[in-house]
């Protein structure tokens, strides 16, 4: 749906060149949502604003079903624009108009008839949750609501794509929810394909099917969010994991979880995807004349399925110990892995 190949964007200033995105290549689906994280200066805003030619790149290429961004003249790169939409982490709204001016003014722009107009203006009301508010100046709302005037906004001429610059960086972590909760529904009821940058792993964990992640204007690795989660393999990476699961000190955890345990077994349980809907706990004590004590862990929630690890005191006779692990082995989409001082298997990268 939307193919970048070899972009590149080069900022010449008195003194230097920046190459702020260096040769991106990127296909992302239709009606998917797509995340794309770095840290500051990897080169993400630049990226973002190259797919609509806020930015004009240095060289490569982007199509968007089929239409290549890239050769459009300026008059049809305008027309284009009002299938790409676009919200941003300051929101952008025209101050002295009200919150209903604000949503109608891409519509004004478009020379879309005034009944007609104010019909949408509704629609998109209802659709972001702001009634009420239609005739509320921006300075009189709340970060949350202006962020839903921005995405009622950027939706108004019914875009196929929605770019997302860093859009809740600058909300609270609740209000942050209550704005990626809207852009799961409206992905859904749309089938709107979404592409937004941000700097948190929480923002990826909870609404993203995929992501690449940026280092120096480059994508240095993508894959399905839980595939990034569980199988991290760049340093960077790793890093924006750790943001979501805990900073990485397994080996220290596990020294004294295995020195605090008198008797039985410490069982590591890894839980991905399905794996975290199945009743393995209380399936294996059912089973086995063992008891379970929960030590620590985390799971946490994807789009594509949860993901975590459990550490656990198995007790009981070692030989039921061993029937109910190889029961999880076998039986269960979860892995086990029995940790002992001297025979630990640590797969878990370190930071
Ligand atoms: N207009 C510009 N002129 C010169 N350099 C620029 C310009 N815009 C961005 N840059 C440089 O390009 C690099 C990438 O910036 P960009 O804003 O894309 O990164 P980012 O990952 O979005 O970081 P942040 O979240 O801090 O904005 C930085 O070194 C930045 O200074």
């Amino acid at each position: 749906m939307i193919s970048i190949e070899g972009l590149r964007k080069t900022f010449t200033t008195k003194d230097k060149e920046i190459t702020a995105v260096d040769g991106i290549t990127l296909d992302i689906e239709e009606g998917e949502i797509f995340g794309v994280i770095g840290y500051s200066g990897a080169g993400k805003s630049t990226f973002v604003r190259l797919i609509n030619r806020l930015e004009e790149p240095t060289s490569g290429k982007i199509t968007i079903r089929d239409k290549e961004i890239t050769a459009l003249n300026a008059n049809e790169l305008r027309l284009a624009r009002q299938e790409i939409g676009m919200i941003f982490q300051h929101f952008n709204l025209l101050w002295s108009r009200t919150v209903e001016e604000n949503i109608a003014f891409p519509l004004e722009i478009a020379g879309v008839p005034k009944r007609e107009r104010m019909e949408r203006v509704q629609e998109l009301i209802d659709l972001v949750g702001l009634n009420g508010r239609e005739k509320s100046y921006p300075s009189q709302l709340s970060g949350g609501q202006k962020q839903r005037v921005g995405i009622a906004r950027a939706l108004a001429n019914n875009p196929k794509v929605l770019l997302c610059d860093e859009a809740t960086s600058a909300l609270d972590p609740e209000t942050t929810n209550s704005i990626l909760d809207l852009l799961v529904d409206i992905n859904k009821k749309l089938g709107l394909t979404i592409i937004l940058i941000t700097h948190e792993m929480h923002v990826i964990r909870k609404i993203c099917q995929r992501v690449a992640v940026m280092e120096h204007g480059k994508i240095v690795e993508q894959g399905d969010v839980l595939e990034v989660f569980t199988n991290p393999k760049q340093p960077v990476t790793r890093k924006f994991v750790a943001q979501v699961m805990g900073t990485d000190k397994e080996d220290e955890d596990i020294h004294y979880l295995l020195s605090s345990i008198k008797e039985g077994k410490l069982l590591r349980l890894h839980f991905i995807g399905e794996a975290t809907q199945e009743s393995v706990i209380s399936d294996v004590i059912r089973k086995y004349p063992i008891d379970i004590n929960i030590l620590q862990g985390k799971i946490t929630q994807t789009q594509g399925g949860g993901y975590g690890t459990l550490f656990v005191q198995a007790k009981g006779e070692e030989a039921e110990i061993e029937k109910a692990v190889a029961y999880i082995r076998e039986e269960t989409s979860a892995e086990v892995e029995v940790v002992a001082n001297d025979k630990r298997v640590i797969s878990k990268h370190n930071i």
